[in-house]
């Protein structure tokens, strides 16, 4: 790709310490997070498990600051992102953190080009670098003949990649997928988590990636199981 991706240089790229979090449901507080650590290492493709409900997608958007814990801290670069002056938040998100969800949240009327250029534009990037980056990614993705076709012209694995090549186009420390799989037959899915590995490899790039599939679960480097608010390790030749 010919991109400098991110500064990862090992050690925690993001540390999360007694996150809580609760919801109000019938006038009831559930309690879905209860005191919940990770400590995500640069360079690592890190796994997160667990039931249905458990909790995941409430800590993965608290991690990447979409979302406030009750109590609780994410540090990244060693500053507690909840805790910052006016606009840091907004800067995390957009400048540090990407974003892969299981719905691709593309934007409908726009084409594969036009959508990976959005976060770019937000972020203020020089316009004709932004413009190269985005269409060496989807490149890089396969997509070279894809780029003005619309989120309805593309299949479900396209438009997944899209949204891949979307989530890296600001070079974030951090890439934070939700069951980025979970509306992908089993050749999409592989394809999908074969560039999560080549960028890995070749960038060195962060991930977290929700899923419910035991057999991506086992192909990551550590996995993590949320359990009763909390975050366990659980053993890969466990995971059924
Ligand atoms: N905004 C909300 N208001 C109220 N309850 C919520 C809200 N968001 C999530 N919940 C509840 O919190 C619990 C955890 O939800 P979450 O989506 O984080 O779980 P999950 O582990 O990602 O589930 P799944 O694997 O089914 O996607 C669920 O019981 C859910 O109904």
């Amino acid at each position: 790709m010919g991109c400098a991706m991110n500064e990862n240089e090992g050690g925690i790229l993001l540390n999360v310490t007694g996150v809580w979090k609760a919801y109000q449901r019938n006038a009831k507080s559930v309690e879905v997070l209860k005191n919940a650590d990770i400590q995500v290492q640069a360079g690592e493709v890190l796994g997160i498990v667990g039931a249905s409900g458990a909790g995941k997608s409430t800590l993965l958007h608290i991690m990447g600051g979409l979302d406030r814990p009750q109590k609780g801290r994410v540090e990244f670069q060693g500053r507690d992102i909840f805790a910052q002056k006016n606009g840091y938040l907004e800067q995390f998100r957009n400048r540090h953190v990407g974003f892969v969800f299981q719905l691709f949240n593309l934007l409908p009327d726009f084409t594969a080009l036009e959508n990976t250029l959005f976060p770019g534009l937000i972020a203020g990037q020089d316009e004709a670098k932004l413009h190269e980056r985005a269409v060496e990614l989807l490149t890089q993705m396969g997509l070279k003949e894809r780029l003005h076709h619309k989120p309805g012209e593309l299949s479900g694995g396209e438009t997944q990649r899209v949204a891949l090549a979307r989530s890296l186009v600001n070079a974030p420390n951090l890439l934070l997928a939700d069951e980025p799989t979970g509306n992908l037959d089993s050749r999409s899915s592989d394809a999908f988590m074969d560039l999560v590995r080549d960028l890995n490899r070749r960038f060195n790039q962060t991930f977290v990636i929700v899923t419910h599939s035991p057999r991506i679960a086992k192909s990551l480097d550590r996995v993590l199981q949320l359990v009763d608010g909390e975050v366990k390790p659980i053993d890969k030749e466990l995971i059924l």
